[in-house]
């Protein structure tokens, strides 16, 4: 028997075979993989996962590809137990999901991506697509290189330049398109319908977005196989958290945990918080805005998944907050001064919103805390210039360096 049954609209329940299809045809609702999980638990089990490859295709039972060919190195990145800013917060059990230095281009897009493109090339795609804030472009355009597929992104033309720069340097075709992300995505969804390309994040998302889940699996095995008490993750379209939320009760669903009892905290740049305002006005709808923020990689206006990751929160007893450009730049700050881990916006959101939910009591001591860091700060220096302290300029004397450095410290 095959572990996935096929694919079922998240809103009406219409099912589908396992095809690179994405949208109900009856409701319109978004299609996600439905897994057999009584033949799965048959086949899983913690040793067999820990004999596995250190890469999420450990997990390769929970996903929807039979055969990974790409990405082999994407995933099992690090879970530090971050003392130091604990210490800050007064949190005892702290514990960063590094992504930031995730394989190959330091995000956690390299997860969804590697799932995406095996199930391209299942599927006998020859051409890799994207809509992307950044992040997701230079993954695609990377494992398009490893995979040897033409490659199109497609980004908002205000980027910053390193990610810019991370998506040209694989040689992709990048499209710069003149508005916001949301503009982009409308776009590529008009020509995945027009062209039979493998737009990761349109006809393959239902298979992309799973990979997102394997976050959730490295968490509880690198927690001795148990989820965490608190997770704080970001959102943009809101499918990461949603599926982090989704890894974690299908670990107990085929009995390789034994309770889920997490409060899923979400975190939104305040110039870009559908999400977090449906939540604040207590909505079950999301109302689109336009971004207006720092946190490039997380401006997504109109997020697919929305309504979804207000439904999580609520079930998990989670909830949403936000953070202002000045408090991002902050949080980017304290996470590098405390555990030496230099994060992009996304991650400064992450922190900065964590750092709230602490001063709003809802995160208690003693509870096990799991932070998802889930990009790198080299790809948005930009962020930081006129923020930091600069560079001490002295003569090459031993006169100078005593009068100007020495002093001052
Ligand atoms: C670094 C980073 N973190 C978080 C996110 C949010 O992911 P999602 O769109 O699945 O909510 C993105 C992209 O959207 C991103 O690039
Ligand atoms: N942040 C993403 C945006 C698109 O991804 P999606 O999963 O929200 O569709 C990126 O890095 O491009």
């Amino acid at each position: 028997m095959a572990k996935v049954k096929g694919l079922k609209c998240r809103e009406c329940g219409r099912e589908y075979p396992a095809e690179p299809i994405h949208v109900c045809e009856f409701c319109f609702g978004p299609l996600e993989v439905v897994y057999d999980y009584d033949e799965i638990k048959k086949n899983i089990s913690r040793e067999k996962i820990e004999k596995g490859p250190k890469s999420l295709w450990r997990y390769v039972d929970l996903l929807p590809v039979e055969n990974p060919t790409v990405g082999l190195t994407a995933g099992f990145t690090p879970l530090k137990k971050a003392e130091k800013l604990g210490e800050v917060l007064g949190l005892k059990n702290l514990y960063i999901k590094d992504d930031s230095v995730n394989h190959p281009t330091l995000s956690f897009k390299d997860r969804v991506v590697s799932v995406a493109l095996s199930k391209a090339k299942e599927f006998g795609f020859d051409t890799a697509a994207c809509a992307s804030t950044g992040n997701l472009a230079n993954s695609v355009a990377a494992h398009s290189a490893q995979a040897g597929m033409n490659c199109f992104v497609f980004i908002p033309a205000n980027l910053e330049t390193q990610k810019i720069i991370g998506s040209l340097v694989f040689n992709p075709t990048v499209v710069a398109v003149e508005g916001n992300y949301d503009d982009v995505n409308r776009l590529c969804s008009e020509i995945a319908n027009d062209l039979g390309w493998a737009f990761v994040n349109i006809n393959i998302r239902p298979y992309y977005a799973e990979g997102s889940k394997t976050l959730a699996f490295e968490v509880a095995e690198q927690l001795g196989w148990r989820a965490p008490d608190v997770v704080v993750a970001p959102a943009a379209s809101g499918s990461l958290y949603t599926k982090i939320w989704k890894g974690f009760n299908e670990l107990k669903k085929v009995g390789l945990i034994d309770e889920v009892k997490t409060r899923m905290y979400g975190a939104q740049a305040e110039g870009c918080s559908p999400i977090a305002q449906a939540w604040r006005e207590g909505r079950d709808f999301i109302k689109p805005v336009k971004p207006n923020t720092i946190a490039k990689s997380i401006a997504i206006g109109n997020p697919a998944d929305g309504i979804y990751a207000l439904q999580v929160a609520r079930e998990s007893n989670g909830a949403w907050e936000t953070a202002t450009d000045e408090e991002i730049i902050e949080g980017i700050k304290l996470l590098a001064q405390t555990e030496g881990i230099f994060t992009e916006t996304a991650g400064g959101t992450t922190i900065a919103v964590l750092k709230k939910y602490v001063e709003k009591g809802m995160i208690s001591p003693e509870e096990t805390v799991v932070v998802y860091i889930t990009g790198n700060g080299y790809k948005t220096m930009e962020v930081l210039e006129g923020k930091l302290s600069t560079p001490v300029k002295i003569k090459p004397t031993l006169k100078d360096f005593k009068e100007k450095v020495l002093a001052r410290v």
